[in-house]
């Protein structure tokens, strides 16, 4: 059996957290043979619900779950962490966009980088969920000078598993027979879905569907659909959330099959023409614990387009947020 190794997760008694411990737990993030230790961080008023769900984890006798630790300390939380999902943040209510919770989910995470910074694994692998994840993963990134900026990562996974589904839905095809869509970007409404250089069954997918249904169907629905869930639900996206959640980390850690990638919101370096720094989702290969941007893929002029309005949307919220950088 492998050493445990320590995953910490904030905002563990919430929505998203209730559905991704257990998960964590039973290995589907990490793998059959990884035992993991749990971090739990809440805010004080939390603590007892997050007693609750530890109770259930510990009812559930997990073969991989080696301890518990519950705290309202992020330097608790995150010490020698080696890999920190940030869930815990207010989600969005029906008619607000996602960076209207920037001045409300902005503070949470400058002291949140700060304690990564100070007490985690140099090579811990952050993930950014709570909303608006791209710019919150900046200002954790920004308040941690002594880690690898590429430690800090935001979660687009969910909006390329809700592209995924829908080309599938469309074709006629299931989920596992669509490779290599991407979410270039924001998690936002912003965010552009693009199936240019993605396959259906091996075959190119674009030529398989109408422009129209692409421009005016596809795009919109993947960009709306948090807002559609909202709707529906009455309440943000949790299970699906904590699902993409898991295959971030996943395939951060353990690597994507050879020719497919996936969507990772990670710093820009400048490619593709994008702005140096801010959190951007690109197409990503990962192995042996890092990951690399696919390059050389041809943009059109359509794609260009869109990949400068979400560009353009990051800069602003950058620029709406740098009082909270160190
Ligand atoms: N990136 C994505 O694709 C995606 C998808 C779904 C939801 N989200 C976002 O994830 C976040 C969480 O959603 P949820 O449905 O679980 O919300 P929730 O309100 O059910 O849970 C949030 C939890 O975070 C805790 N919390 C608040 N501040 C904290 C802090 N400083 N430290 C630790 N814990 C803290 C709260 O006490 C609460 O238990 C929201 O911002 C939501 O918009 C992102
Ligand atoms: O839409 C939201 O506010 C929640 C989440 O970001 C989602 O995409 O479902």
């Amino acid at each position: 059996m492998k050493k445990p190794v320590k995953v910490a997760v904030t905002g563990a008694a919430g929505q998203i957290g209730y559905a991704l411990l257990f998960r964590i737990a039973a290995g589907d993030m990490l793998g059959p043979d990884q035992p993991v230790d749990l971090h739990l961080l809440e805010i004080t008023p939390a603590l007892g619900a997050l007693e609750g769900v530890t109770m259930e984890l510990n009812d559930c006798a997990f073969p991989l779950l080696n301890k518990i630790v519950q705290t309202d300390d992020p330097n608790v939380a995150f010490k020698d962490c080696d890999y920190a999902l940030l869930v815990g943040a207010m989600p969005r209510k029906q008619g607000m966009e996602r960076k209207d919770l920037l001045s409300a989910n902005g503070g949470i995470f400058g002291p949140q980088g700060k304690a990564i910074n100070d007490h985690a694994s140099r090579d811990v692998k952050v993930l950014v969920v709570g909303n608006p994840a791209n710019t919150n993963a900046l200002i954790a990134q920004q308040n941690a000078p002594d880690l690898d900026p590429k430690c800090f990562t935001a979660m687009v996974r969910l909006d390329h598993n809700r592209a995924m589904s829908q080309l599938a839905e469309k074709t006629g095809a299931h989920n596992t027979d669509i490779k290599n869509v991407i979410i270039w970007g924001n998690h936002s409404a912003t965010q552009y879905p693009d199936i240019h250089h993605a396959t259906v069954k091996g075959k190119d997918a674009k030529p398989q569907v109408d422009d129209a249904w692409y421009t005016d169907t596809f795009i919109p629905d993947v960009q709306q659909r948090g807002a559609a869930i909202i709707k529906a639900r009455g309440a943000s996206s949790a299970a699906s959330a904590a699902s993409a959640a898991i295959d971030h980390m996943r395939s951060w850690a353990l690597g994507t099959p050879e020719g497919e990638w996936v969507s990772m919101g990670i710093p820009s370096e400048g490619s593709y023409g994008i702005e140096p720094g801010v959190i951007y989702g690109y197409p990503c290969t990962c192995k042996d614990g890092k990951y690399e941007i696919v390059q050389g893929l041809e943009i059109n002029e359509f794609s260009r387009g869109k990949m400068d309005a979400t560009d353009a949307e990051l800069r602003e919220e950058r620029a709406a947020v740098e009082h909270l950088f160190s």
